[in-house]
């Protein structure tokens, strides 16, 4: 292995919350390559912008020459993780679990080198292939005998729970922190894992697979994970007032994905760079440094919402992405593909559907755009309002001219204000 060390660099770009003895691990990873896993519970058809940091610490990990597992809780998603949850949670359907396992799997996969003849390729794992046929006598006296329930009531994970009557926390919930444990311990003896990561919720968890492996193996492994990021409303980085931002864009389109990154507070920007994107710390320092001096930071910010829909959804939807911002800055209509627009519809802009409608000012007030037909007036007479990008200083009768793709007209008052008509 190369000089270039690991730990350190987790370290300089943010990414170690809590690390277990990490002068053997940093000894441990310097000297061989390991097998190293993250999970990832079905909770959804999609992944969404939270799992981004520990799938990308996973990354980090195969690109120095490790073996990552990315273990798919297809058992432990049907009973959820109560890890900092303030209430009990609602059983994933069996059925969706099955479909949005395959789902999932794509996903991870785009991220890590799978299946590339490479000794470190990633390798996908499900954990219901060994609980499928557990047998409950066998569970409670190999594993349960192991955990202490002082203890593990103790966990700060499940103590809110514990400590408040009215919400509690189902026995169910409580034995997830064997589930997992039990997880680290079959990778540990099947495939040699020697490091679990996570987010930093996951903290107690890995911890008690590591009990668990110390107590039945008589060996020692190793945890890490990456702080859980939070925004400045509480509310977990990821997540919006509306709900989460999905890797799947379907869900949300990628002008959606990058317009999340674009409206991130300043102060996160250079953080952002460091933890999500795998440009060198060297540059990302020389940016910083040169926004301290010149005010750069819309650029920077540009700069990581364009290497993170790259990322997450390719060169090609980072052009379409880059084309849909001059159409709505007005400036180039040309270019503009049907499929542009219609992520536009999904969720890029207000949109309302039209079946007729006599004339501009009708529209401007429909959409929203304006209050009354009198304001509307106004707003075209003072040269406010465009039509397809197209200054209108006059009322106007709408017909399929103004329709792209038969469909479609955007109506815009200034260069920040839209509405897309969908005919
Ligand atoms: N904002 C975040 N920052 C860092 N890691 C995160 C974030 N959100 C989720 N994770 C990590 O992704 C993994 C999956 O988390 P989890 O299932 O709790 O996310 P979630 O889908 O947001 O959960 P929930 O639906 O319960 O709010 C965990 O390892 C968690 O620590
Ligand atoms: N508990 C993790 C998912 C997970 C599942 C099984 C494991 O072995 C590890 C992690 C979460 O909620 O995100």
């Amino acid at each position: 292995m190369s000089e270039f060390n690991l730990i350190n660099e987790l370290r300089n770009r943010g990414l170690i919350s809590h690390i277990t003895d990490e002068d053997n691990l940093n000894k441990l990873i310097n000297n061989r390559a390991i097998s190293v896993y993250c999970g990832f519970d079905l909770t959804a058809e999609s992944l969404h912008i939270g799992h981004l940091l520990p799938l990308i610490t996973l990354k980090r990990f195969q690109m120095a020459g490790h073996k990552p597992i990315a273990l798919i809780g297809g058992a432990t998603s049907l009973i959820g993780d109560p890890s900092f949850k303030k209430k009990e949670r609602v059983f994933n359907n069996i059925n969706n679990i099955s479909i949005w396992t395959e789902k999932i799997s794509k996903q991870i996969s785009y991220f890590l080198s799978v299946n590339d003849d490479k000794e470190n390729s990633a390798l996908l794992l499900n954990n219901k292939n060994w609980f499928n046929n557990i047998n409950i006598l066998s569970f409670l006296r190999d594993v349960g005998k192991y955990f202490s329930i002082n203890t593990m009531i103790n966990r700060s994970a499940v103590k809110q729970r514990i400590k408040r009557p009215d919400q509690g926390i189902s026995f169910t919930e409580f034995s997830y922190n064997l589930l997992q444990a039990y997880d680290y311990f079959i990778l540990h003896k099947e495939h040699k894992v020697q490091l679990q990561i996570g987010g930093s919720d996951q903290w107690g968890n890995i911890s008690s697979g590591m009990n668990l492996i110390h107590r039945k193996c008589k060996k020692e492994v190793y945890g890490l994970t990456v702080p859980l990021l939070i925004q400045s409303n509480g509310i977990k980085f990821g997540k919006t007032e509306s709900g989460a931002i999905w890797l799947n864009a379907k869900k949300t389109s990628p002008y959606k994905f990058y317009q999340f990154w674009m409206n991130i507070e300043d102060t996160n920007v250079y953080n952002f760079l460091r933890m999500f994107t795998f440009i060198d710390l060297s540059e990302i320092k020389i940016r910083e440094q040169a926004n301290n001096i010149n005010n750069q930071i819309i650029n920077d910010k540009s700069y990581l919402a364009r290497n993170m829909t790259r990322l997450v959804h390719g060169k090609k939807e980072m052009i379409a992405v880059e084309r849909i911002t001059e159409f709505l800055f007005l400036k180039n209509i040309n270019d503009i593909k049907e499929s542009d627009l219609e992520q536009l519809q999904q969720d890029g802009i207000p949109s309302i559907r039209i079946d007729q409608i006599q004339d501009l000012q009708e529209a401007l007030v429909l959409s929203g755009l304006s209050k009354s037909r009198t304001q509307a007036k106004y707003m075209i007479m003072s040269n406010a309002i465009s039509i397809n990008t197209k200054k209108i200083n006059k009322n106007h009768i709408f017909n399929n001219n103004d329709k792209l793709f038969k469909k479609f007209t955007l109506l815009s008052r200034g260069k920040k204000n839209h509405c897309l008509l969908c005919w």
